[in-house]
């Protein structure tokens, strides 16, 4: 039988942006190609030279929906269920890391999504009680700056670890919500 592992690593491939495009008024060779579960490199001869292997590729043409109920919700359920659940993104600058994880009014991103379900589980869940919690950080060079406190009230924060060897971030301030509206509205975005 084989075992899931508990990580799991995707990529998503985004199309190009106006500005690229733009500086491309050429046509683009491409030296790589992406199916389902891998990046492929490909030479000037077209040939794959080397793959790199993911749990999934996303491509451009598919939306943050199908990508939040393939890799994301599934998550999202068992934490309501009372397991730890991480989701993060990581790339370069203009990835595509805000766009899927905030997303926008039109296209919700992997947080806006997560949300609504949370609170759609608890609603199908009567007989059980949750105490739902919401902070915001930022990691930037190293600093850790709470995203809720007012910005002349920000110092940098300590990660410290507590006595059953759990990691938390010092007087990082965790706000109470109880509807998807609330917790939508503490997005430090909207708030700027
Ligand atoms: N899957 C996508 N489809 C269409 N447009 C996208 C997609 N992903 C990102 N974009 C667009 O690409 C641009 C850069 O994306 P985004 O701001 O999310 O990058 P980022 O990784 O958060 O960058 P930074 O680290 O600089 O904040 C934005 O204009 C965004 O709308």
């Amino acid at each position: 039988m084989t075992e899931e592992s508990a990580v799991k690593v995707c990529v998503r491939v985004r199309p190009l942006i106006k500005r690229e495009e733009a500086d491309n008024a050429e046509p683009v060779q491409l030296y790589w190609k992406a199916d389902k579960q891998a990046i492929h490199q490909i030479d000037d001869d077209g040939n794959m030279t080397k793959s790199f292997s993911f749990d999934r590729v996303f491509s451009a043409e598919e939306s943050t929906n199908q990508l939040y109920n393939d890799i994301a919700k599934p998550l999202v359920v068992s934490t309501v269920e009372g397991y730890n659940g991480t989701i993060f993104a990581y790339g370069q600058t203009s990835s595509g890391k805000t766009f899927t994880m905030m997303g926008s009014e039109h296209t919700p991103g992997v947080i806006p999504l997560a949300m609504a379900d949370v609170f759609h589980t608890i609603k199908n869940c009567p007989k059980k009680e949750f105490l739902l919690r919401v902070s915001y950080m930022e990691i930037y060079n190293e600093t850790v700056t709470d995203l809720l406190c007012d910005s002349w009230k920000r110092k940098p924060l300590e990660i410290r670890e507590g006595n059953y060897k759990n990691v938390y971030v010092a007087d990082l301030t965790e706000e109470l919500v109880t509807s998807p509206e609330q917790a939508a509205g503490l997005d430090p975005q909207r708030r700027k």
